[in-house]
């Protein structure tokens, strides 16, 4: 059964036990680009008890699935709502399939990706110099028909990677299935599952709804990167040595977030300002993943700001 928290002594024990503090972004920071009440304050207040010498120095990371912004762009994402965060503090399942690719996979330097997704990952790509087609090529982003007839299958084409597109269209996955089909021993990557996407107007498909035609197209899963998948917490260990012991992961989804807790034996808050709600942790309809702690929203740790 999940602690529900509301009180300040709740929420100062918070303190007390955890030194590093990873925050999902999407549901948990904001909504789309309307930040939820109070969590830019909340970080504040974190990092300044965090220096306080009553307790051990606080480490917040920001771990998201959301790859449609690279890590530079989500420093510019928490620059506009007043948040102070530094990109290495920035995990994002776009920096973490380029990574995989790069340093797991090891992608050889003559072949390339396949690439469904936007500039965000592209970038990241660029960044562990990865060659990739595709993205926002404008001859990929567009509505006319697809023919094969029209369409050279480029031999060089090792990997396919799907990540959340809202420019996603029938030349894309048309292209993908070829390279997925045609090219032996393609890799099906994608870099996150998440059904939906929260929003401040509601919810949209998620990044795991751009490739489920594929997935159904070909009749196989891919390797999928974001949370919960342990590549991404590899992928912050490989950077930032914290004790999973002393960790929290604040998140909105109990599939991706609450698990890639779990799994990597961090105590898991989950908030229910995105993707999950009440019914779906309590009552008959609950769900089986558990988490240790719940609270209505990130912004109720403003009970810390007196000290
Ligand atoms: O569709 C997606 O990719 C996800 O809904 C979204 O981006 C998740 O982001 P997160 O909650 O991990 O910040
Ligand atoms: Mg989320």
């Amino acid at each position: 059964m999940a602690t529900q928290l509301s009180s300040k002594e709740d929420y100062e024990s918070l303190l007390d036990k955890y030194d590093t503090w990873m925050f999902d972004c999407d549901g948990v920071l904001w909504r789309g680009d309307s930040p939820i009440d109070g969590a830019v304050e909340v970080l504040d207040i974190l990092r300044k008890r965090g220096k306080l010498n009553q307790y051990p120095r606080k480490r917040l990371l920001f771990v998201t699935n959301n790859a449609t912004k690279s890590r530079k762009n989500y420093k510019g994402k928490f620059d506009k709502i007043g948040a102070q965060v530094t990109v290495d503090e920035i995990y994002g399942s776009a920096y973490a399939a380029a990574v995989y690719i790069s340093s797991v996979m090891k992608l050889p330097k003559d072949k390339k990706v396949y690439v469904i997704g936007m500039s965000g990952l592209e970038e990241e790509l660029r960044e562990e110099g990865i060659s990739f087609i595709g993205g926002t090529d404008s001859a990929d982003n567009t509505l006319e028909t697809f023919t094969l007839a029209n369409f050279t299958l480029d031999p060089d084409v090792a990997a396919v990677l799907c990540g959340l597109d809202t420019r996603i269209n029938y030349t894309k996955l048309s292209k993908a299935f070829q390279y997925l089909t045609r090219n032996p021993g393609c890799h099906f990557l994608v870099t996150n599952e998440d059904s939906t996407y929260p929003t401040a107007d509601g919810l949209l498909p998620g990044a795991g709804s751009i490739s489920a035609p594929l997935r159904f197209a070909l009749g196989e899963d891919p390797i999928s990167i974001g949370k919960p998948a342990k590549t991404m917490l590899d992928c912050i260990q490989a950077k930032v040595n914290f004790d999973p012991a002393r960790t929290i992961i604040v998140g909105d989804r109990l599939n991706t977030d609450i698990l890639f807790g779990q799994a990597g034996g961090l105590a898991t808050l989950l908030v229910l300002t995105g993707i999950t709600s009440t019914k779906d942790i309590t009552g008959p309809h609950a769900s089986s993943i558990v988490p240790k702690y719940v609270t209505d929203s990130i912004g109720d740790l403003r009970a810390l700001r007196s000290g």
